[in-house]
């Protein structure tokens, strides 16, 4: 199993993309249209315009969903996976935790579903292959992206998300990290990235054996 993890508009689904026209690969994109629309309701949009009150709201969601995808039975050798529950603990619960946007019961909480999760539910991961942006490189794809939610994060918001993935997973300052980590700049145009998917292919896809 491999997780492709980077900042956000780092180019995470494209690079998916790619891979999944790869045979006998299973790709499983982030489940942001549950995160936008949970039985009528839009966590997502509401954690962006009120972190403090709807944070543990949306990080509960997310937990859920990313473990749902990670228990999914197999149904190839290989699987691509976008993200993982240890970024949305590591990573984005973290963040509005340190930013002083999430109340400390929230975060304990959190916590301690996560680490009641993976103490006691198999994760397998053979390979994190990490997107390494610049913050300002995310922003300007944000905002052509333009997802409607997304609208209000500011440039500070993917520097912190950056150096946060850079602590956990490039200077191993943070958080355990559970997998090698192979590290591919991704600030470049869509050619060079699909040249550098396939200088990887190989050490990717063969991570698992
Ligand atoms: N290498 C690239 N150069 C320019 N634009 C890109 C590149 N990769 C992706 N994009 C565009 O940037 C936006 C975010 O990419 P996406 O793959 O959705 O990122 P993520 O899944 O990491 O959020 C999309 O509009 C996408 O078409
Ligand atoms: C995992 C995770 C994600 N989010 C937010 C960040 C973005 O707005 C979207 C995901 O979009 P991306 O283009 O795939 O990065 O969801 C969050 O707030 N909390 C999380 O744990």
């Amino acid at each position: 199993q491999i997780w492709i993890e980077g900042n956000i508009a780092s180019g995470k689904t494209t690079c998916l993309e790619y891979f999944s026209k790869t045979s006998d690969i299973e790709v499983l994109t982030e489940p942001v249209s549950k995160w936008r629309n949970v039985q009528g309701c839009n966590p997502l949009g509401l954690m962006y315009q009120d972190p403090s009150r709807w944070g543990l709201t949306l990080q509960t969601y997310v937990q859920l969903t990313m473990l749902d995808r990670h228990v999914l039975p197999m149904s190839t050798p290989v699987r691509m996976m976008e993200r993982s529950i240890y970024s949305a603990k590591y990573i984005f619960a973290e963040n509005l935790y340190k930013s002083g946007k999430m109340p400390e019961v929230d975060f304990a909480v959190l916590s301690e579903w996560f680490e009641w999760i993976i103490k006691n539910i198999a994760i397998p991961v053979d390979l994190i292959v990490y997107l390494q942006t610049s913050p300002q490189t995310c922003y300007e794809r944000l905002k052509q992206r333009c997802r409607d939610e997304e609208k209000v994060i500011p440039l500070e918001y993917l520097e912190s998300i950056h150096n946060l993935y850079e602590d956990w997973l490039i200077h191993h300052k943070s958080f355990e990290v559970p997998a090698p980590v192979l590290v591919i700049p991704a600030d470049h145009d869509l050619k060079k990235m699909l040249h550098q998917y396939e200088e990887n292919r190989e050490k990717i896809l063969m991570a698992h054996c």
